[in-house]
């Protein structure tokens, strides 16, 4: 039997903005079922990366599939694919419930039944019918995911998705995410916050200055430096001055 194909693959892939390079030549595979850490400092093309892969912008050349479709097929891409960027895309002025079933709506998945067991399986329930301009940013970053994970998609883009929460809420936040990979959903998560993805990432890619400059499982990469030494040992390391960097 073949292996399942990755749930990304990118070739070559190259992003430029009238001059700037923001990514270069990009060669990345992503498993299925698994959860990815993107790394990179400010910069680096993390963001640019998760535009073209949710088919937010084209890429300048290269090639990139996501659930095996190319990114060139957007109506193909994002049945497959969930996003929660860093400011989740959210209706102040409808409840919790109405965005999502607003959401489901113009996706096309209409099942309400599935937006009630969201709601609950993420404690929303008791507040899905306050507006949202009255929810505490971890409420709107749980509401931004479940509307992320409406239609189950098979792989999910999480852009900073603990950030400027309190302990307690980018705890919630984590814990989906662990229960979302658990149910064979592929997360490609990019995070500044290191322990986040030490605790829950498979593999790890650090991007710098647009290329791949590491890539392994959290341990690999700890492996071979210091005895002791962090995933924010290697990120330091690898994202400092290189020598051929542009
Ligand atoms: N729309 C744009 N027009 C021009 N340059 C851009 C545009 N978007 C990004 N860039 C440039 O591309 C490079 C990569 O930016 P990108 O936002 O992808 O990085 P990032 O890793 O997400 O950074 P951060 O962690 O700060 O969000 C940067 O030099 C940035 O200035």
């Amino acid at each position: 039997m073949c292996p399942p194909a990755p749930a990304i693959v990118t070739e070559g892939l190259t992003k430029r903005y009238s001059g700037v390079s923001a990514i270069a030549d990009l060669d990345l595979t992503v498993p299925r079922g698994s959860v990815f850490g993107f790394l990179g400092p400010n910069g680096a093309g993390k963001t640019s990366t998760i535009r073209i892969l949710t088919t937010l912008t084209t890429p300048t050349s290269g090639t990139a599939r996501v659930a095996g479709e190319s990114v060139a097929d957007r109506a193909a891409v994002v049945e497959h694919i969930g996003f929660l960027p860093e400011e989740p895309p959210l209706y102040d002025e409808l409840t919790g419930r109405e965005q999502l079933e607003y959401v489901a709506g113009l996706r096309g998945h209409e099942d309400w039944g599935r937006v009630e067991s969201l709601l609950d399986r993420f404690d929303l329930d008791e507040d899905a019918d306050r507006r949202v301009e009255t929810y505490s940013k971890g409420m709107k970053q749980k509401l931004g995911l479940v509307q992320a994970l409406l239609h189950d998609p098979d792989v999910l883009f999480l852009d900073e998705p603990t950030s400027g929460l309190d302990p307690r809420a980018a705890r919630t936040v984590r814990d989906t995410i662990s229960e979302v990979a658990a149910a064979e959903t592929t997360v490609f998560l990019s995070t500044h916050i290191l322990p986040v993805v030490e605790e829950l990432a498979d593999t790890v890619g650090v991007l710098y200055d647009g290329d791949l400059v590491a890539e392994g499982t959290p341990a690999e990469l700890t492996e071979g430096v210091e005895t002791g030494s962090t995933l924010e040992d290697v990120f330091l390391d690898v994202t400092s001055e290189q020598p051929d960097a542009r």
